[in-house]
């Protein structure tokens, strides 16, 4: 299983690659990795199984960051409410694209992290407030999906690893906080 062991760090050029199509339908290996990427994310959720693996809490994973270049990210966003145990997106994508986008642009109020950036980057990551996005499945089967709010966000944070940008590449360096008219902050 994926440990934080397997997740390549920040330096490591895998990160700053452009990631290679996956050929559909996904061959069996492929679809094994899928899977074990969403089941890192849900143990890293899970309070005993994140302590007694020691896993970050996380919401989204590119194959890259497991040091393999190719165009398939796992995503297990939460539901904001504490009571509501199904997440409000689950899920393996191959070959995610934005096919169109809000002209409005969005960020987290509390900036953003990353599973391969071992410190704090403070500052305003500002993406696209909705996008439609496509993706195969495991089967191969072809997706396209609206997203809206945090999971639009990590979704875009994870097609960012495909391409080689790291979240601290949209942040503004003369001023980090700096948001122009109109961004939605997200809370
Ligand atoms: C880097 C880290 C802080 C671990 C971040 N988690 C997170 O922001 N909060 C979180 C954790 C949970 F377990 C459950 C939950 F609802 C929220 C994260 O997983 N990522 C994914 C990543 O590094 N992918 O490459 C960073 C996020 C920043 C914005 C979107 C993804
Ligand atoms: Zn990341």
């Amino acid at each position: 299983m994926i440990t934080m062991n397997d997740i390549i760090r920040e330096g490591n050029p895998t990160l700053r690659e452009v990631a290679k199509e996956v050929p559909m339908p996904p061959t069996d290996e492929e679809k094994k990795l899928g899977e074990e990427m969403l089941e890192f994310l849900k143990n890293s959720q899970d309070p005993v199984k994140a302590e007694e693996l020691q896993l970050r809490g996380g919401v989204g994973l590119a194959a890259p960051q497991l040091d393999i270049s190719k165009r398939l990210i796992a995503v297990h966003v939460p539901s904001s409410d504490p009571e509501d145990d199904t997440p409000v997106l689950s899920t393996v994508m191959f070959n995610p694209k934005i096919l169109s986008h809000s002209v409005q642009d969005a960020c987290l109020g509390e900036g953003e992290g990353c599973l391969s950036v071992d410190r704090e980057v403070p500052g305003y990551v500002v993406r696209h407030a909705r996008v439609t996005v496509s993706y195969y499945d495991e089967a191969g089967v072809k997706h396209k999906r609206r997203l809206k709010n945090y999971e639009a966000i990590v979704v875009q944070h994870e097609i960012d690893h495909l391409n080689g940008v790291m979240f601290y590449d949209h942040i503004n360096e003369e001023n980090p906080f700096a948001l122009k008219e109109g961004v939605l902050v997200i809370e």
